[in-house]
């Protein structure tokens, strides 16, 4: 596929994202809460931030896609993920899990392989080592933040290098995962889309989206919104990253520091049009 089609299939899945305007049901972290409704409002989606286990049930009969992010895991948080997951699961519900901070210490790591077991229909997205963490048993997570980076999460996710590797009977740690997942997304400074034997690279962003917390958090929730419009988890997932890494990249352009870098986020994904995308979209297709 060229870039030019990944822009067209972009700008479609968002102009339609804004004629529906999706329900999206987000039980995330307490750090980042608050901007993330914001981002899903400035992007066209409709955000539900509730995480009552006493909602749940309603809440997922009504909501479009759910998001579950596990950046602040306290014990009613975890449960009511695990309900939402399972409920989303038996519906076919379009789900994004952030496991955020896999690969840092066993209890998180534990609580994000749980949870990969549930909802298959799903986008998975997370750093490269919480990734890796998900899917080669690799930890490497300093706290939120990856201990490695995106081209060695690529060579791990693909068993490049394992001198054990027969590509025909031994899966990588990335076909392994996306067992469980539709499609994976691992951000950074270049954002990799791993599908069934597929991957595509997206160059947009700025170091600026390193600079403030929660930027990957918001483009989980982002996920959720355009997979609610997708017909599938990879092209939801693309065009995730790239409206997000282009509006990135248009408000990095407009500030000196990460103080005013969030609210010109909003502001640029609010603004963004058509021809930012077919403009700004830096993509290669690679196969796995
Ligand atoms: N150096 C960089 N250059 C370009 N874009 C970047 C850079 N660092 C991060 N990004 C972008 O920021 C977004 C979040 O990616 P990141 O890998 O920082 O997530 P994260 O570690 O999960 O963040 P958080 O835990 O703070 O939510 C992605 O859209 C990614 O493309
Ligand atoms: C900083 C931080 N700590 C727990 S969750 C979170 C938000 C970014 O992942
Ligand atoms: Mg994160």
């Amino acid at each position: 596929m060229h870039v030019h089609e990944l822009a067209e299939n972009t700008y479609r899945l968002f102009a339609a994202l804004r004629d529906t305007r999706p329900l999206v049901h987000v039980v995330t972290n307490f750090v980042v809460m608050n901007q993330t409704a914001n981002v899903l409002l400035a992007l066209g989606a409709s955000p539900m931030m509730s995480w009552a286990e006493d909602d749940a049930a309603y809440m997922s009969g009504v909501s479009d896609a759910l998001c579950i992010n596990t950046g602040t895991p306290v014990a009613d948080r975890i449960s009511v993920m695990k309900s939402l997951m399972s409920l989303a699961g038996d519906v076919e519900k379009p789900v994004v899990l952030d496991p955020v901070g896999a690969g840092a210490g066993p209890f998180r790591t534990d609580i994000a392989r749980e949870l990969c077991t549930l909802a298959p229909a799903k986008i998975i997205r997370g750093n490269p080592s919480e990734i890796c963490a998900l899917a080669a048993d690799h930890l490497s997570t300093k706290g939120v933040d990856s201990g490695i980076s995106p081209e060695q999460a690529r060579a791990i996710l693909t068993g490049h290098g394992r001198p054990d590797r027969n590509a025909d009977d031994l899966p990588s740690g990335a076909t392994a995962l996306l067992e469980s997942a539709s499609a994976l997304v691992v951000s950074g400074n270049t954002d990799m889309v791993l599908g069934q034997g597929k991957m595509v690279k997206i160059a947009n962003g700025s170091q600026l989206m390193g600079a403030v917390t929660g930027t990957g958090c918001m483009l989980s929730a982002i996920c959720a919104a355009f997979y609610a419009v997708a017909e599938n988890g990879f092209d939801a997932a693309i065009a995730s990253v790239a409206v997000t890494g282009i509006a990135g990249e248009l408000a990095a352009s407009r500030v000196t520091g990460p103080g005013f870098f969030l609210p010109h986020f909003i502001d640029s994904l609010y603004a963004l049009r058509e021809a930012d995308i077919h403009q700004y979209l830096r993509a290669e297709v690679h196969s796995l």
